[in-house]
């Protein structure tokens, strides 16, 4: 048995507060620098924020059981996710997998709540809407009627007010991020002026599977994620999220009043690989089911950001490692479109060099990475 990994939590309170002192900041930059160098993975919190609070810990947790214990009839009416890029809706079992196994776990995926009539102004605007913009797919009335029974919170906006909050996070941490790669204060925030239009948090539930080897059946396949930051709420004391660090699969266990945040490969390419973009999975015990709330946060769709880190040398990045430059087709579709268009096919170093080029906008390319995970059928 391996000793639990030390992963620090950091209070990012100076980055949340705008009164806070230059130097405070600096020391949590100090701090995220550390941890994103050293594990890829770290927990944040604030002790006077509501987001890591447990009783908003306890008001998603609920939501997302009650969503997931409806009956096949209530589920069946939500809409799926569709392939393509943009993911709204219910995923269900064996609907997406970053591999070739099958991932035993349901989703829900939301994002952007547009303003009645915003989303057809948009869609009128010089350029439209991008391939990340969309209506949520929420459960039809009836069925939030049903989850709405005896709560004092209704499910859809306790839900948006929660991406939300999580998005105002992810701003504050990339001031951090920004200050530990001794940049301006507000430099990556300059590229995340439209992120909460297409970042988007998936609610999840992993069922329990018996094989312990994880080969045949998986929660989440071993993957790095795509995007700049990942930040999960993991309430659930049955562990389940893994990080591969010293050449073993390493517990990333729950703790209360924490979100934990994952650097993303976009991220990291951006930093010459300084900034770890760490290989993670979710597993099963065997036993318990587990919940977890992801945020995906996103730069714009449009963003074509350069190098961040000039001391690191172009090409160092671990590219051959990134999900994001991996073709993580099935076999089945690798065969059917070997003249694929989507990049599927093209070699991790040649991506990577045309997104730190801005050949392509981080957009367009992770539209085609969504439909590389998306595979047909799933159950409820
Ligand atoms: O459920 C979790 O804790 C992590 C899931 C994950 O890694 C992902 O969906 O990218
Ligand atoms: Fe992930």
């Amino acid at each position: 048995m391996l000793p639990p990994l030390e992963i620090p939590t950091i209070d990012i309170s100076p980055l949340l507060d705008s009164s806070s002192t230059v130097i405070r900041r600096q020391e949590v930059a100090i701090a995220l620098l550390n941890a994103f160098t050293t594990f890829g993975v770290f927990y944040i919190t604030s002790p006077t924020h509501p987001v890591f609070s447990t009783k908003k810990k306890d008001q998603i947790l609920d939501a997302t059981t009650r969503l997931f214990a409806l009956d096949n009839s209530h589920k069946a009416k939500i809409p799926k996710i569709q392939p393509g890029g943009f993911t709204r809706g219910y995923v269900p079992i064996g609907g997406e997998s970053g591999s070739t196994t099958k991932e035993l776990k349901e989703g829900f995926s939301y994002g952007y709540e547009w303003p009645p009539n915003e989303l057809e102004a948009k869609a009128q605007e010089d350029g439209g809407l991008n391939g990340l913009q969309g209506p949520n797919a929420w459960p039809e009335q009836e069925t939030l009627n049903h989850l709405d029974q005896g709560q004092k919170d209704a499910f859809k906006e306790t839900l948006q007010e929660f991406y939300l909050s999580v998005c105002e996070v992810a701003k504050g941490l990339l001031k951090g991020i920004s200050l530990a790669l001794a940049l301006p204060e507000d430099e990556l925030s300059k590229y995340c002026t439209t992120s909460e239009t297409i970042s988007f948090m998936r609610l999840f539930h992993y069922l329990p599977y018996a094989d312990q080897q994880h080969s045949s059946q998986i929660g989440s396949s071993a993957h790095t994620d795509w995007g700049f930051l990942t930040l999960i709420l993991s309430p659930c004391k049955t562990v389940g999220l893994q990080l591969f660090h010293d050449n073993a699969w390493q517990d990333v266990p729950s703790v209360e009043n924490t979100l934990v945040v994952n650097g993303g490969d976009y991220l990291s390419l951006l930093t010459g690989g300084k900034l770890i973009s760490p290989l993670h999975r979710v597993v099963s015990n065997g036993k318990e089911e587990r919940y977890s709330m992801c945020c995906f946060y996103y730069p714009d769709y449009d963003a074509k950001i350069p190098l961040l880190v000039q001391d690191e040398a172009r090409g160092q990045a671990a590219s051959g490692s990134y999900s994001l430059l991996r073709d993580q087709r099935s076999e089945e579709d690798k065969d059917v479109s070997s003249k694929d268009q989507n990049g599927g096919g093209q070699d991790a170093r040649s991506i990577a060099t045309k997104l730190l080029n801005g050949e392509v906008n981080f957009g367009d390319y992770i539209v085609s990475k969504w439909t590389q995970v998306f595979r047909k059928g799933g159950a409820y």
